[in-house]
């Protein structure tokens, strides 16, 4: 009797590993984020065929600012490059673009680019692509408490009130449908890290790491962690 499969509906990816695979072709760093922006397209479409609903991607952390400025400024253009090249196959394939993050801490045309990306394909209802970008799970959550001591203050709710759900309800990734928690976490490149992603959705999501560096990471890749997920068995902190 076949095993029952798991219906990987969210998957979250780390895509690391861009400089050093630049620096292996002696070539600079934003080579390798060109490179990593071109793979995000093809695996989009790799996970849009797989069945997959909603695919997050951290794509800038909270902590990136600190890296060279002339790398973030090349960062912060990818999302113009990104929907200038990719925008016709997004809609063509009915892609939903979701970006969540502090995008009011953006420069101007990397915040105009995102908000007009989410209007164009706010009525698509395929595959959700939804990009952390400017994002950080602990930031996230102190907003999120924030948010909820504010209601506590104005007399809107009662610390009794305050579950576990409701504060999934005030987290970024409530706002792209039922599928807020990822199934699956695959971060590349070989490091086994989650460095501050999501640290409350995955509490109970696989994890999967690949040894290659992003641009390196395919549709077969992708396509043989989905089939090795759909084969485990899910606990949700059951034994
Ligand atoms: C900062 C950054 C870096 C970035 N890399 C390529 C992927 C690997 C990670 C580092 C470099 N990519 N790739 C696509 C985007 C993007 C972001 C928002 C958006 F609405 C559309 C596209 C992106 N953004």
């Amino acid at each position: 009797m076949s095993k029952k499969k798991n219906q990987l509906n969210h998957l979250a990816i780390i895509m690391d590993g861009n400089g050093r695979w630049a620096k292996k072709r002696h070539q600079p760093r934003v080579f390798g984020h060109r490179e990593g922006m071109d793979n995000v397209e093809r695996i989009t479409l790799a996970a849009d065929e797989l069945g997959i609903k909603v695919l997050t991607l951290y794509a800038f952390s909270t902590e990136n600012w600190a890296r060279p400025k002339e790398e973030v400024a090349y960062l912060m253009n990818l999302p113009v490059r990104f929907f200038d090249k990719y925008m016709p196959t997004l809609m063509e394939n009915n892609v939903k673009v979701n970006i969540m993050g502090y995008l009011d801490e953006l420069p101007p045309k990397t915040y105009d680019i995102v908000q007009r990306s989410m209007a164009e394909t706010a009525n698509n209802t395929g595959l959700v692509l939804n990009f952390a970008f400017n994002y950080g799970s602990r930031r996230e959550i102190t907003s999120a408490m924030k948010e909820l001591g504010g209601l506590i203050e104005a007399g809107a709710l009662s610390s009794e009130d305050i579950t576990e759900d409701l504060i999934s309800k005030h987290l970024m990734t409530a706002r792209f449908g039922p599928y807020s928690d990822p199934d699956l976490l695959i971060r590349t490149s070989g490091e086994q890290r989650i460095s501050n992603f999501l640290l409350w959705q995955i509490a109970y999501s696989e994890l999967a790491f690949s040894p290659k560096a992003w641009p390196d990471f395919n549709e077969d890749d992708l396509k043989m962690f989905v089939e090795n997920y759909q084969t485990r068995n899910r606990r949700f902190g059951k034994v």
